[in-house]
């Protein structure tokens, strides 16, 4: 850095107003940091249903857009990081990229606006095409404005503090992340309650808008407080291009190095010395410090592989729980919030207690050690999630196999019948009654004889890898078969149809169509709770009510005196059991993994601001970010694609792999040597005043500077 450069900060340092030892700009900065991420999470914990519900997209490709825009986000903090540290400077980065953000919420909101194309005013757009690209519009936007300022927020904040002050810049840490939960956690509670309110001009829609315009607006309000706080903060200038310089110093000792690989040359210390003809010893220390923390990184995408699945297969497996906390009822996806309420009791706790009592012990508890400790924890979890499967497991109705065919047979006429199957015992089925299980064919092509007058004997295909149901009507001989769901219903919901047994059509709320006599209807899907139905045949009508838990499945049997019994002789058929282990059980695994999130990523966060020299701050959080970035597209590839068949032994399997991972780390922290970087440099600056060579090294750079414009000017010519 420039002498008068650095003067230049040392002298705006001096002026930091302050309070309890705390920068005062501080506040502004963690206010900002808090409105941003509950923008961020807010928009995120309806995007998924906006895709779903709204786009009318397929489950596969709601979450592969979701995730792919998450990998995005972490992805974008590179270009944030180039910008800041080498042309505009933190703070202007962080205002004109918030700009971006805000712009991109906003038009992610107005692409959820079902009004704005609404022309026959049905409810629903009439062209897609626009809600679309306005929505993937805006999403690029915000995915370039909330990684672009994330490495540039946090490091801004630590520039704020002085050097006496590097308890608080700890501190500082800590408080940053308890806000980013904070903001997290108010979001992603506030934000489904407002979808779920109905809003719109011609016709009222469940209100994406309110759940996307509110996050828009908090991004604002998180603008204006960063901006209320300008004439307080540290600003430290950015120096040029230097990312192109590390590129270009990396380059020519790469080169230098490879053009003296004889064994005549004297061997130098480290392979970036070799830029030491070309280049400032300073850019040169500096590129090794940040280069030895990036290798350090290599193994940490490991530990977000297995954080990141909170989102996904954590939530999938309390779909398969129940969420009745007696007082209230918890749905799967709420079971996330979990983890920053446990962040915001937890970093206190850390701070004040743990790591202070370790220290009394006199443990040198240090931040890689930390990091690696954090790493076992998140090990451990997926172990207790591994147990936790395996209580499922044995919940869980016995699926077929791929190759393994299942039927249940639905008697609807109003006489008992002998069913016999295949190597079975001959089944006895009551009028409006079923076969009391599922049965297991290895074969599809099975045939069914039935008491009837006369027999019936009845070929059946089978779907392979399917559950079926044999419908036998009022009239046996036009029996028919039914496919049944053959996993858990998603989202904890509960899968119902109905078989129609009386002799009219009949209309059921909740229900596509009108169900013709004898005619089995679809699955519908209802939650948790009591849940109404009412049945009408256009003259007469009844209601018919159940309370159901999470996870079942039921076929409802409607009876020929359906009306006369005002409902009461609808028979149900439990298809699939409500699910009986508690999500309450999630909550070790929870513990575990955020207490592994409270010493793998706050550390980490301090980590990558006190290794990086001064003017690669951001791109060392960056760097830090980035590995978050992996951490999401492993998710992507391995564990969506290669699924083991065995949900608990995928956990075990991340598991083992977090702790070899976590062995490699321990061994490369081993070999790391913390550093002060404001040392190192100013040691360096103090050598290279008295260096004679420096200025001549300077003078060969400029002039091959000048040689090389030359050079591009002639070519132009
Ligand atoms: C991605 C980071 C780990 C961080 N997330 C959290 O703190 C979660 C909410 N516990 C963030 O910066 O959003």
């Amino acid at each position: 850095m420039p002498d008068s450069k650095m003067d230049e900060t040392k002298k705006k340092k001096k002026k930091t107003a302050e309070c309890c030892g705390y920068p005062i700009s501080i506040f502004f900065i963690v206010v900002n940091e808090f409105c941003e991420r509950f923008s961020y999470y807010g928009m995120r914990a309806v995007l998924v249903l906006y895709f779903r519900y709204f786009l009318l997209w397929d489950d596969d490709l709601a979450t592969s857009i979701y995730h792919a825009f998450v990998a995005l986000c972490y992805l974008t903090p590179i270009l944030g990081a180039i910008i800041a540290d080498s042309w505009l400077g933190k703070f202007k980065t962080i205002i004109y990229l918030s700009i971006v953000y805000a712009v991109g919420q906003v038009v992610m909101a107005v692409s959820t606006i079902h009004d704005i194309t609404d022309a026959n005013r049905d409810g629903t757009p009439d062209n897609f095409t626009l809600h679309i690209a306005l929505s993937m519009l805006g999403l690029v936007l915000i995915a370039l404005g909330t990684g672009g300022i994330k490495p540039c927020v946090a490091a801004f904040g630590g520039d704020q503090f002085q050097e006496h002050q590097s308890r608080q810049l700890n501190t500082f840490f800590s408080v940053f992340y308890l806000c980013i939960n904070a903001g997290s956690l108010l979001s992603t509670l506030i934000t489904p309650v407002l979808r779920a309110q109905e809003c719109g001009i011609h016709t009222q829609q469940q209100c994406y808008p309110l759940a996307f315009g509110v996050p828009a607006a908090l991004m604002v309000v998180s603008l204006v407080v960063f901006i209320a706080g300008s004439g307080m903060y540290t600003k430290t200038a950015p120096e040029g291009n230097i990312m192109g310089s590390v590129c270009k110093c990396i380059w020519f000792a790469l080169n230098n190095r490879f053009r003296h690989r004889s064994d005549i040359y004297p061997k130098r210390e480290h392979w970036m010395d070799w830029a030491e003809e070309k280049y400032d010893k300073l850019l040169i220390a500096q590129i090794k410090m940040v280069l030895k923390v990036l290798f350090l990184y290599i193994p940490l995408p490991m530990f977000w592989t297995l954080f990141d699945q909170k989102g996904s297969r954590w939530t999938l497996q309390a779909t398969t729980m129940t969420g009745d906390f007696g007082g209230f009822v918890l749905q799967p996806d709420q079971m996330q919030t979990v983890n920053p309420i446990l962040i915001l009791t937890l970093v206190p706790i850390m701070d004040r207690i743990i790591f202070p009592l370790i220290k009394k012990c006199g443990l040198n508890f240090s931040p890689l050690k930390r990091m690696t400790v954090g790493m076992l924890f998140a090990a451990t979890a997926f172990i207790a999630a591994a147990l936790v499967q395996m209580e499922i497991d044995k919940t869980l109705p016995n699926f077929p196999s791929s190759s393994e065919s299942q039927l249940k047979v639905v008697n609807m006429h109003s006489e008992s019948l002998i069913v016999t199957v295949p190597s079975q015992e001959p089944l006895l089925i009551g009028s409006f009654e079923s076969s009391p299980d599922y049965i297991t064919f290895d074969q599809q092509d099975i045939r069914l004889a039935f008491n009837t007058t006369p027999e019936i004997n009845k070929d059946l295909s089978l779907i392979k890898g399917s559950r079926q149901t044999l419908i036998i009507p009022s009239e046996p001989a036009e029996m028919y078969l039914k496919e049944d769901i053959k996993s858990k219903p998603k989202e904890g919901k509960n899968a119902v149809r109905f078989v129609n047994g009386w002799t009219a059509y009949l209309n059921i709320t909740n229900l596509e169509s009108s169900l013709q006599p004898s005619e089995t209807s679809n699955y519908t899907l209802v939650s948790q709770g009591m849940r109404k139905f009412t049945l009408t045949d256009g003259i007469q009508s009844c209601e018919f009510s159940r309370k159901f838990g999470f996870g079942s499945s039921y076929t409802f049997l409607i009876p020929s005196d359906l009306f006369s019994t005002d409902c009461e002789s609808i028979k149900e058929i439990e298809d699939m059991q409500p699910n009986s282990v508690h999500m309450a059980l999630q909550i070790p695994q929870y513990f575990l993994i955020t207490t592994g999130e409270v010493m793998f990523s706050v550390t980490g966060l301090q980590f990558s601001y006190s290794q990086a020299p001064k003017n690669m701050k951001s791109v060392l959080q960056a760097g830090w970010l980035c590995t978050n970035a992996v951490g999401n597209i492993i998710v992507l590839i391995v564990a969506e694609l290669g699924k083991l068949p065995k949900q608990w032994a995928e956990y075990v399997l991340f598991a083992s792999l977090l702790v070899a991972v976590s062995i490699i780390f321990s061994i490369m922290a081993y070999f790391y040597t913390y550093i002060d970087p404001a040392e190192i440099e100013a040691e360096i600056l103090k050598q290279q005043e008295t260096d004679p060579d420096k200025k001549k090294k300077k003078e060969t750079l400029e002039m091959e500077e000048k040689e090389n414009e030359q050079e591009i000017k002639q070519t132009k010519i």
